[in-house]
């Protein structure tokens, strides 16, 4: 978040204290901080930035307030006309959000990682069947289905619907002819498309302000006008009390006047069981007095309709309630109307629910949230919000997401829980990432664990990948950037061994620069090869076996493993070795060759590799390339590489070289401008980042 935010706007980087909170709430209010309280109109990029990123096309139209607004503050201020308020954000949430940040990582280092493999899980893969042997790009697989939390409920039962009062009433009209009152519209605002009122109104809720309430109220009681119905909702209350259903309301915070209003209605059951100056109903309470007034009654019997369904605390569908999605077409309301989590159908007026409660078998296709839960923006666990998809993998898909309350830019990984043939593999994944939390250039892990039917793992985000970089710097790399990828490769690889874990899948795709502080240490990803070699309770090493299926990419797989000898530690530096080579060429000879058959593809790139192509290779390279193959081909099975050895002899080629290891890769400092050859999404604006002096590998 904080680099995308550089990126953008050239915002000042934050330190790790300061901290956002923003919600969306029905009445528009976008971002609450109790940093930003008194500087608030400097963050206007922030917002705007969040909601690019929420997509949220409703609120948009709020950025344009705010900035509209802005102009009109001094004057109200000096005018006495309006006021600051607290945050509008209900305190119960706030150790809701608390709760939700508690680091987990405690929990993933007392998962198990099962000796020799993949977990011991009933659908668990057998990695035979699992490798990813195939040197082609493949299509990333069918999409992710995360199927709805709550199964659409049959309706037949319903017998109380409950009705969020902001479906009711058109809250905007009383305040419209008071502001219009207030603040003649040619005096501030200009643009034709939007009234002053709705920019002095958005404005005031996003500032936890208010724009002289009483002098609101006064213009409002004056006027005598309490909010309007909205059209269809009498006659459609009448059909519903009819058909016997009762028509309640969940409370809301509602002024004398509004309930004045809501009193009008016919129909209409006015209970308030909650504090109504709480924004978010607590359902246990509502329904408990909702039982005790209708017994018996279950909870599959009330119906909550609302244009908020806002995963902020519990939602009614957490709750057990069957709920409407009230989305009002061509209304303010339906700019307000924001749903973030599932609801069991979606409707657009009251009719429409009245017609869905006659004909339940009406409701087919998936409600809204329901597709915004499977296409970012979602929300996991009230705590990350997935903005865009990154990647998708054999597995299921990654996206970009940033911690909510803390603003700092994750990636997670998604994966179908229970997908009907594909073995699950993220909560092995996981367990290899918590193994390994702590050494240098691995991401950090903030939390993995099962939501809905999902299995999820929230990390640091990284920036791009070597492959990647590879194609923006023309192709290939200079020595000197290979030689000190190499080494951090090495450095890496051997704190992961020494955790007893081989990675069996090295390629630059796996790969990538870190983010912020961290953009120049390069990080490996991807473990869902990865294997314990070593048991954890004996220390002994995996058995050496042979015919074993090929695992990894082909491309850079050790030659062993194309012949079906079970990859062990030697394989992994041979893989660094060799992906070391491509970067340096910018290619590999078993590129592009033609063979009959995948399997005969396969036997010809191992004999390549074992052959005269591959001395060839080693001649036209700098000749520490030899030597370190000739270490990585003469260890046994068990044998532990060394690796102070194969560093020193890449530490050897930069002193010959006289390189120092200063961190330049061939993508900074390009050009007499300081251009960069860095992928444009991953730019950062370097006037915001710390100098940072990266630590010298020890050897
Ligand atoms: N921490 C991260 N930060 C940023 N991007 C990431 C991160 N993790 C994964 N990605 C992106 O998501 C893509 C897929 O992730 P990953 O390689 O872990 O999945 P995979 O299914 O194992 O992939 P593959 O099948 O290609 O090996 C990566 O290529 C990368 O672009």
């Amino acid at each position: 978040m904080q680099g995308h935010l550089q990126k953008a706007f050239g915002f000042p980087r934050y330190d790790t204290q300061v901290y956002f909170e923003f919600e969306v709430l029905p009445l528009g209010v976008l971002i609450l901080s109790q940093e930003l309280g008194t500087n608030v109109f400097n963050e206007i990029p922030l917002v705007r930035q969040l909601i690019l990123d929420y997509t949220w096309k409703a609120n948009l139209s709020v950025t344009q307030y705010i900035e509209t607004f802005r102009n009109m503050i001094p004057r109200l201020l000096s005018s006495g006309r309006m006021i600051r308020k607290p945050s509008l954000l209900p305190p119960n949430l706030k150790p809701l959000a608390m709760n939700a940040l508690r680091p987990c990582t405690a929990h993933l280092q007392s998962l198990p990682v099962h000796f020799d493999g993949q977990p011991k899980q009933t659908n668990k893969p057998n990695d035979e069947c699992i490798g990813d042997w195939d040197d082609e790009i493949e299509e990333p697989s069918s999409g992710l289905t995360i199927p709805s939390p709550v199964r659409a409920t049959p309706l037949g039962d319903v017998k109380v619907v409950l009705v969020d009062c902001y479906n009711v009433l058109d809250m905007d009209s009383p305040l419209t002819e008071a502001l219009n009152a207030l603040f003649p519209p040619s005096q501030f605002y200009s643009n034709p498309h939007n009234s002053h009122t709705d920019i002095a109104r958005d404005v005031a809720c996003f500032l936890g302000a208010t724009i002289n309430e009483c002098q609101i109220q006064q213009a409002c009681e004056e006027r005598n006008t309490p909010p309007s119905l909205h059209v269809d909702i009498q006659r459609s209350i009448d059909i519903l009390n009819q058909r016997g259903y009762l028509v309640s309301l969940i409370p809301r915070p509602t002024e004398a006047i509004q309930r004045e209003a809501l009193i009008s209605i016919s129909g209409l059951a006015l209970h308030s069981p909650m504090d109504p100056r709480e924004l978010i109903p607590s359902w246990d309470i509502l329904f408990s007095s909702l039982e005790q007034l209708y017994p018996p009654l279950r909870r599959d019997q009330v119906l909550v309709v609302t244009s908020d369904l806002c995963s902020v605390g519990e939602t009614p569908n957490q709750a057990g309630f069957p709920t409407a999605f009230m989305k009002r077409v061509g209304s303010r309301g339906e700019r307000l109307s924001i749903a973030t989590t599932a609801s069991t159908f979606t409707v657009t007026s009251f009719d429409d629910l009245v017609y869905v409660l006659s004909e339940p078998s009406s409701i087919s296709a998936p409600s809204e949230p329901e597709r915004y839960y499977r296409h970012p923006p979602f929300r996991i666990l009230d705590t990350w919000q997935c903005l865009s998809q990154i990647g998708a993998g054999a597995f299921g898909a990654v996206y970009n997401a940033i911690e909510i309350h803390t603003g700092a830019g994750v990636a997670i990984k998604l994966e179908n829980a229970s997908h009907p043939t594909r073995p699950a593999i993220l909560p092995y994944e996981s367990a290899i990432y918590a193994q390994l939390q702590g050494v240098q250039g691995i991401a950090r892990v903030h939390w993995s664990g099962r939501e809905q039917n999902a299995n999820i793992l929230v990390m640091n985000r990284l920036g791009p990948d070597l492959e990647h970089l590879r194609r923006f710097c023309r192709g290939s790399f200079s020595l000197k950037t290979v030689l000190m990828l190499g080494e951090q490769m090495l450095a890496s690889i051997e704190e992961i061994h020494s955790r007893g874990i081989i990675v069996r899948d090295i390629k630059p795709e796996n790969y990538a620069l870190g983010q912020i502080e961290d953009y120049k240490v390069l990080f490996l990803f991807d473990f869902g090869l990865a294997k314990l070699f070593l048991n954890p309770t004996t220390g002994k090493h995996i058995p050496f076996r042979e015919g074993r299926a090929g695992l990894g990419t082909p491309r850079f797989a050790s030659h062993n493993v194309h012949f079906g000898l079970e990859p062990s530690r030697r394989d992994d530096v041979e893989g660094i070795g060799i992906l070391l080579l491509y970067l340096l060429h910018g290619e590999l000879p078993w590129q592009g060759i033609c063979a009959p058959s995948i399997s005969a593809k396969l036997l010809r790139i191992g004999e390549m590799k074992r052959g005269q192509r591959f001395t060839q290779l080693l001649q036209r390279s700098p000749k520490f390339f030899t030597t370190f193959f000739e270490h990585c081909r003469s260890l046994e099975f068990e044998s532990k590489p060394d690796y102070v050895y194969l560093r020193h002899l890449l530490r050897d080629a930069m002193a010959e070289h006289g390189w120092e290891y200063d961190w330049e890769y061939d993508w900074w400092n390009l050009g007499e401008q300081g251009s960069t050859l860095i992928p444009e999404e991953y730019k950062i604006d370097m006037r915001f980042v710390k100098p940072v002096r990266h630590r010298q590998l020890g050897l």
